[in-house]
């Protein structure tokens, strides 16, 4: 069985191409990092460590890789050949991918007609769903039809921490031991791709929101509260108890809106929250509240981990949340100056004002109680910046 995965980056070789590989798949990656490129294609092999006591090691083998860059054709035809495609290169890129899948998908169809699935692993609600609608933007009205018939985009929520690496092997990845991948089976045409270690599932949403809005929302609010208190390490800012009272009333917050609206057992929410707490305490990873705030503008987008949920929690309960708000206003605040969304962010605020900022980046609309609340959580941090 062939494989084409892309983006050789930490969820792509340390979580996707462990779980292909462990279910018998040869698998292709495609990337534009030349050097990661080479050593996969000169190896052929790369281990994973398991970030626990043990300090485990996996190897994944049966393993090459294609600079998309340098050999777009290279690319067409593995995709053409396929029996699963999957990708992990950030939201922000799927529309870039989308013109090289959309060749390989048509060319397949010219030499065979088998169903096909094609799944985004990436942070967002509707990850598959986007993908499929860049492909769409480059097919005819025939070419869709085609592809309805035979091409799957199902849905998917990928939870495993993967940090920074520090490895001296550049191709070695740090893993926490925990995984999770669920996949919309409903969307499936023909058979499901065997994949060990994937949950596949009739209704997504569920598992995407509480994933999202619980891991995501915790690590983001963690990372940004870390960031304004100095720190850049995540498990130096989890010893920060403020910090620390602030991610759990924030997941009380998430946790309210998700068990009432999945109607999800409390006390097993509860303990699925305590769970995920200790996982970003994991003391076997090193991770950097940079990396878990990158991309500010992305993450405060309206169906993004903080904003989805504090909309949803007005319009569930008929009141702000104090802590989301709060979390939103923190991420207003990040102005990490190698993160060129963190950039934007406090260039926009400097040159069009607080008002206008979280108006664009948030979509919530002015006037509204939330909107207030993010504004007054804004200017009250910024009174302690200035004391600091
Ligand atoms: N790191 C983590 O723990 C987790 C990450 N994710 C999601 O997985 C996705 C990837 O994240 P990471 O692996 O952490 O990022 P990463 O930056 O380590 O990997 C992304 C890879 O995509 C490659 N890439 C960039 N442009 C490309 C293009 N045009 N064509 C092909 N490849 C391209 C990059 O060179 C890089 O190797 C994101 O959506 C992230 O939210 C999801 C769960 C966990
Ligand atoms: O990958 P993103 O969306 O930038 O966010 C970082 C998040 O992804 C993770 O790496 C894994 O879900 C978390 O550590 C963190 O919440």
């Amino acid at each position: 069985m062939n494989a084409v995965h892309f983006g050789a980056g930490n969820i792509g070789r340390g979580f996707i191409g462990l779980l292909l590989h462990q279910s018998g798949y040869k698998t292709c990656f495609v990337d534009v990092n030349a050097e990661i490129v080479n050593l996969l294609n000169e190896k052929k092999q790369y281990t994973v460590k398991l970030a626990e006591a043990s300090g485990k090691e996996l190897t994944v083998e049966n393993v090459y890789a294609i600079n998309s860059l340098k050999d777009p054709e290279l690319v067409v035809d593995e995709v053409a050949n396929a029996d699963v495609i999957t990708a992990a290169v950030g939201p922000n890129i799927l529309p870039l991918i989308a013109g090289l899948l959309a060749t390989g998908l048509k060319k397949r169809l010219e030499q065979s007609k088998k169903p096909l699935t094609i799944i985004a692993c990436e942070n967002m609600i509707g990850g598959s769903a986007f993908l499929k609608e860049k492909i769409y933007e480059e097919l005819t009205n025939e070419e869709k039809t085609q592809f309805d018939m035979y091409y799957s985009f199902p849905n998917a929520a990928v939870d495993r921490i993967v940090p920074n690496q520090t490895n001296i092997d550049k191709l070695a990845v740090t893993v926490e031991p925990f995984y999770e991948w669920v996949v919309d089976e409903s969307e499936i045409k023909g058979a499901t791709p065997p994949i060990h270690g994937v949950t596949f599932v009739q209704d997504l949403e569920p598992f995407i929101e509480r994933k999202l809005f619980t891991v995501n929302t915790g690590h983001a609010v963690v990372a940004y509260f870390g960031y304004l208190a100095g720190i850049r390490n995540m498990h130096e800012a989890l010893e920060n108890s403020e910090i620390r009272e602030m991610v759990e009333q924030v997941l009380k917050e998430t946790g309210r809106y998700l068990t009432a609206t999945y109607s999800f057992d409390e006390k097993i929410h509860a303990d699925y929250v305590q769970k995920i707490i200790n996982r970003f305490a994991n003391p076997y990873i090193s991770d950097d509240t940079t990396r878990v705030g990158r991309s500010p503008m992305r993450k405060l987008k309206k169906n993004d981990r903080l904003v989805r949920p504090a909309t949803k929690y007005v319009e569930m309960f008929s009141e702000n949340p104090l802590y989301l708000t709060r979390g939103i206003a923190a991420a207003l605040h990040y102005d990490f100056k190698e993160d060129p969304e963190a950039n934007e962010i406090q260039l926009m605020i400097e040159q069009k004002g607080l008002q206008f900022t979280i108006e664009r980046t948030t979509g919530i609309e002015p006037g509204t109680g939330l909107f207030e609340k993010i504004q007054k959580q804004y200017e009250e941090i910024a009174i302690k910046k200035s004391k600091k």
